[in-house]
């Protein structure tokens, strides 16, 4: 992975983020920079807000205070033209793969370019779709080794293969952060293996920004140089990937790691 240019102010800022839903307090002033070429692997149990998290990233989930700025600029609460043009910067690749089923893998990652242009969906339907595009969602898929599979609907390919497909529509979009939420969740450990070398090589080639989450702490710390741990809500673990202790990482997932869970009497008693 590129060093990050210290020189340069983060591409993503997260500054003490708080979101509540109802009476449940799930992100508890989160904060972290992820700087331009940066790779991290976001940490963290079941229930302890990495979801919700990624969600505040883009401006789905609302924030009760505190604020994300994308290349310098704050998005949280910014108006819809903002919005828009701060997502088209944020590349997603999801546990289930979110391809449309109807759809040829190269209709598929054709999609990725959708942000980009004036009609949105009909511009990228095959009838309409400008000849630069089409060309360059086949390139996308030779980045990821399935140009043979262009005319394949999603049933027709393995879930590596899936995966695969929609990391090339990432590409497609060309987006500045890579935001990859258990992208290998839904694989075997060999499929997940090279999905997870297909993304960082392709993260790094461009020269983007990820953040990924996973659940394999070996395969956190080989692929992520630096990981951000989450624990009830919170940071608890931020630090570059080669220092850090095992026993660190397994303290992400023991004792009071949720959001949800009940408080011990002396934080009730607080
Ligand atoms: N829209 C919502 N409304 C109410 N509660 C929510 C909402 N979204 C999430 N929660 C709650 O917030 C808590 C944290 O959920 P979140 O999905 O962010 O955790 P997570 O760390 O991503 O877990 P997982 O790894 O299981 O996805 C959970 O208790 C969940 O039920």
């Amino acid at each position: 992975m590129r060093m990050p240019d210290a020189a340069k102010p983060p591409v993503l800022r997260a500054h003490e983020i708080h979101v509540r839903f109802g009476a449940l307090h799930v992100l508890r002033g989160v904060s972290f920079d992820l700087a331009r070429g940066e790779g991290a692997v976001l940490l963290g149990a079941n229930g302890c807000g990495k979801s919700t998290l990624l969600r505040t990233l883009n401006g789905l989930a609302t924030v009760e205070s505190g604020r994300v700025d994308l290349n310098g600029r704050t998005i949280t609460d910014a108006p819809s033209r903002v919005l828009r043009a701060a997502r088209r910067q944020l590349g997603y690749v999801f546990q289930h793969f979110n391809l449309v089923p109807q759809l040829s893998a190269h209709q598929n990652v054709l999609f990725g370019a959708m942000g980009q242009r004036r009609f949105g969906v009909l511009s990228v339907a095959n009838a309409f779709a400008r000849t630069e595009d089409r060309e360059r969602a086949m390139q996308c898929l030779e980045r990821v080794g399935l140009a043979d599979r262009a005319t394949h609907r999603p049933a027709e390919l393995s879930g590596g293969q899936q995966q695969r497909v929609a990391i090339a529509r990432m590409l497609m979009q060309a987006p500045q952060v890579v935001i990859a939420d258990e992208p290998i969740a839904s694989l075997d450990p060999k499929a997940g293996r090279e999905v997870l070398e297909l993304l960082w090589r392709i993260v790094e080639e461009e020269g983007l920004s990820l953040l990924c989450t996973l659940h394999q702490l070996d395969l956190a710390q080989e692929f992520g140089k630096r990981i951000i741990g989450m624990k009830a809500g919170r940071v608890v673990l931020d630090a570059a990937s080669p220092g850090i202790d095992r026993a660190d990482l397994d303290a992400l997932y023991q004792g009071a790691v949720r959001v949800d869970a009940a408080p011990t009497p002396q934080e009730a008693a607080a």
